[in-house]
């Protein structure tokens, strides 16, 4: 029998994926119990317009490139084949039942933790799945309902200002922004033309 595996679910637009995504997975698999993270591309956030996103097949490419050198980083492209807008319990249904073995964690960024209270069944996801939470700048601070719950734990690490939205800004208006993604990355975005209009 297969022995059971603690895995962190890292759900994202990755639009596209960044150094601040890696720096923040790779901490929490080498730092915690976690056998591996899965990178989840998310086809369509609930509160996100779809039609600023790069196709879903492109983010999830960058997604495996980046993660190409990180042994217990995988890319997970399980939320294109369920409903859209993609709401967070229906994939944490769909895994549980498709890997009964596994035991699923979430991380997200603190910027997500400001409005979990308004995600589709956050009592029950919070109930199920231990939440881990990356520390950074948020327009509210960093208090809100979720600051002591039992069941979230706060990373400890440093604050890393950098975004997805600057990125493609920069790209746009002909920045050179190649530290902040890894090469393959960057490659990619470049050869494609990606974000330049
Ligand atoms: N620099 C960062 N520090 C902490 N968490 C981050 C950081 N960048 C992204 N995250 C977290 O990673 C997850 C996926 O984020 P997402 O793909 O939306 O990146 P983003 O940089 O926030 O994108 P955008 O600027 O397009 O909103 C979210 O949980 C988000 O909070
Ligand atoms: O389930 C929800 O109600 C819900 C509401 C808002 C966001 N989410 C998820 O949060 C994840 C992070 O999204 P993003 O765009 O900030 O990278 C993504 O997988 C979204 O589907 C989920």
């Amino acid at each position: 029998m297969l022995k059971p595996k603690k895995i962190g679910l890292y759900f994202g637009s990755f639009n596209p994926i960044h150094i601040g995504h890696l720096i923040i997975a790779n901490h929490l698999v080498e730092y915690s119990n976690l056998d591996e993270i899965w990178l989840v591309v998310t086809p369509h956030n609930p509160f996100k317009k779809k039609k600023t996103l790069l196709e879903d097949h492109h983010r999830l490419e960058l997604v495996n490139k980046a993660c190409e050198h990180y042994k217990k980083l995988k890319s997970s492209d399980i939320e294109f084949k369920l409903p859209q807008p993609n709401y967070t319990i229906n994939t944490l249904i769909h895994l549980s039942e498709k890997f009964p073995e596994n035991q699923f964690c979430l991380l997200m960024g603190e910027d997500n933790l400001n409005t979990f209270h308004k995600w589709k069944n956050f009592d029950v996801i919070l109930k199920h799945h231990p939440i881990y939470v990356y520390p950074r700048k948020t327009d509210n601070g960093h208090e809100n309902q979720f600051s002591n719950h039992p069941d979230i734990v706060h990373i400890e690490a440093p604050i890393m200002e950098i975004s997805s939205t600057h990125i493609r800004k920069a790209i746009k208006t002909g920045k050179n922004i190649r530290p902040l993604l890894p090469a393959e990355v960057w490659n990619y975005i470049d050869e494609m033309n990606f974000y330049r209009k």
